[in-house]
């Protein structure tokens, strides 16, 4: 998924462009970067690692500028090094940097269009730096020795001519201004904001709407579908709509669970869409378990929580916090290759066997993925001297594979993919099974704004808006990309000389 931030102020950006990656880290654990402009000359760090980890005092101090973008990445395509870290930088024309969330569908046939047609140079295998060539080309196109918003916005029309799958980007021009777009199905959030200050309005473009509130922005609205955003040099904003056929299929997994609880995506408030997820839960248990013996509800920290306290109360079991989370463990689903995962749940959460001993319990997550947390939940539970373990999902079976960003490409790893209902109440051990229905889901997020006619649902039913993607392209991404083939490519251990550009 990726968290992207830009920012167009009068002040030096890198220590609130910090500031707001950290607030995005949930986003993505795996490397960050920042990028500044500073009087056209262009600064930048990136690194694998923690936002925390990654930027020295010294990094932080030849940041200079009043412009700068910046990420935090969990990768999706190419491979976990330094040299595919964002923002990725191509010095024509102008010198333009992009960061991007999301993954492109195209991308092997857009980087041969962009050696053979447009006679650009690819470096990694990262789909972004893909889209920062193609949009750099485009720009190129326009042919202006001086660019204007209107020529920003042609090039941006021509990537979402060119570019499948999905992208929310955030580019900087040196010399020109910033702009952030969405594609045209805006399939990844991306907000925009502004906050007056003595010297004029500052501007900024992020993944979430947390990044604004914890800056001070205000919040102007979502990047449309298809819409992109342009802040000149000189504070200047403009928008436009880059694409004629766009149309809201937003990623419901980000209301289930990347994003955090306090953002607002397309005007849904992800917790008020949590807190209906664990409403419409509840209303199923008691359709089709009436007599239910549920002693009490348990959340799986963190995301769960939301949805498991409304479900408690409108069961009206309590609600017990059974688990308690070792706050220096970050997110496990999001972590590289299975072995550290599994490892991670067992570090991250521990029983209060008060809360087990005897009763029957009901544990609630948001989402059951590839099994690794359920499967040690329950049996953490049970040997915390559970009586039962019933086990629900606020996310219906996850059962296809993830192609716009999260990183899911292999259908074979799922746990739900191609089991009964039956045969994962066995694999995972559980006296009781409950998902969410898709339906419910779908409503439960769409409550918050009835404009929202559609979503990208594919890891649930298998549809994917951009429809392009068939079993042919399915099969190579396993190939390429399930945890085997990742772990055999670590595993051979080869070298990676980067190209960076940094003191
Ligand atoms: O079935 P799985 O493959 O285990 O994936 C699903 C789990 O992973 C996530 O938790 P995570 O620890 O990543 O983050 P959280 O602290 O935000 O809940 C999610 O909230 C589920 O608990
Ligand atoms: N999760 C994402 O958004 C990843 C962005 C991009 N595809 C990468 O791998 O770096
Ligand atoms: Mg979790």
């Amino acid at each position: 998924m990726c968290g992207i931030v830009g920012i167009v102020s009068h002040q030096p950006v890198n220590q609130e462009l910090y500031d707001a990656l950290t607030v995005l880290q949930h986003r993505g654990q795996d490397a960050a970067g920042i990028m500044t402009d500073a009087d056209g000359r262009l600064f930048l760090r990136k690194e694998n690692g923690l936002v925390r980890d990654v930027f020295s005092q010294a990094h932080m101090e030849t940041l200079i500028g009043t412009m700068g973008i910046a990420h935090v990445r969990y990768p999706t395509a190419g491979c976990d090094s330094s040299a595919e870290a964002q923002p990725f930088y191509v010095n024509s024309p102008f010198g333009v940097a992009l960061a991007h969330n999301g993954n492109l569908t195209n991308a092997d046939v857009l980087k041969r269009d962009l050696f053979i047609q447009d006679r650009r140079h690819i470096n990694t295998d990262s789909d972004s730096e893909i889209l920062l060539n193609v949009f750099a080309h485009e720009l190129m196109e326009q042919d202006k020795l001086r660019l204007t918003a209107e020529d920003v916005f042609e090039a941006v029309s021509r990537v979402h001519q060119r570019c499948r799958g999905a992208y929310a980007a955030v580019a900087m021009i040196s010399g020109v201004g910033m702009v952030g777009f969405r594609d045209p199905h805006g399939i990844r959030p991306v907000v925009y904001g502004k906050r007056e200050t003595p010297e004029g309005t500052d501007y900024i473009i992020a993944s979430e709407s947390v990044a604004l509130d914890s800056l001070g922005y205000e919040l102007i609205g979502d990047i449309a579908p298809g819409e992109a955003v342009f802040i000149s040099t000189d504070g200047l904003l403009s928008t436009r709509r880059c694409a004629p056929e766009a149309q809201y299929a937003t990623c419901i997994f980000e209301y289930v669970y990347l994003a955090r609880p306090d953002s607002v995506i397309d005007d849904v408030y992800v917790y008020k869409a949590r807190l209906r997820m664990g409403a419409t839960l509840a209303e199923k248990i008691r359709r089709e378990w009436g007599d239910h013996d549920i002693d009490v509800v348990v959340p799986i920290p963190d995301t769960s929580r939301t949805s498991a306290v409304q479900l408690a109360n409108d069961l009206d079991v309590p609600y017990r916090e059974g688990f308690i989370k070792n706050r220096y463990i970050g997110r496990t689903f999001i972590m590289p290759g299975q072995a550290q995962r599994r490892k991670s749940v067992r570090q991250k959460l521990n029983p209060i066997d008060l809360e087990f001993r005897g009763k029957n319990v009901l544990l609630v997550d948001d989402s059951i993925v590839r099994g690794t947390t359920s499967r040690e939940i329950i049996q953490m539970a049970r040997d915390a001297g559970a009586a039962k373990v019933y086990f629900a999902s606020a996310a219906p079976p996850v059962r296809y594979p993830n192609v716009y960003g999260i990183d899911m490409p292999a259908a074979s790893e799922l746990v739900a993919h191609g089991r009964t209902h039956e045969e994962l109440e066995r694999l995972l051990g559980a006296d009781r099974l409950i998902y969410q229905d898709l339906d419910d889901l779908i409503e439960a997020v769409r409550a918050g704004n009835t404009n929202l006619k559609d979503f990208d649902t594919s890891v649930f039913d298998g549809r994917y808006p951009t429809q392009d993607v068939d079993a042919e392209y399915l099969n190579q991404l396993e190939l390429f990309r399930s945890d085997a083939a990742k772990d055999s490519k670590r595993r051979a251990g080869q070298p990676v000389i980067e190209i960076h550009n940094t003191a």
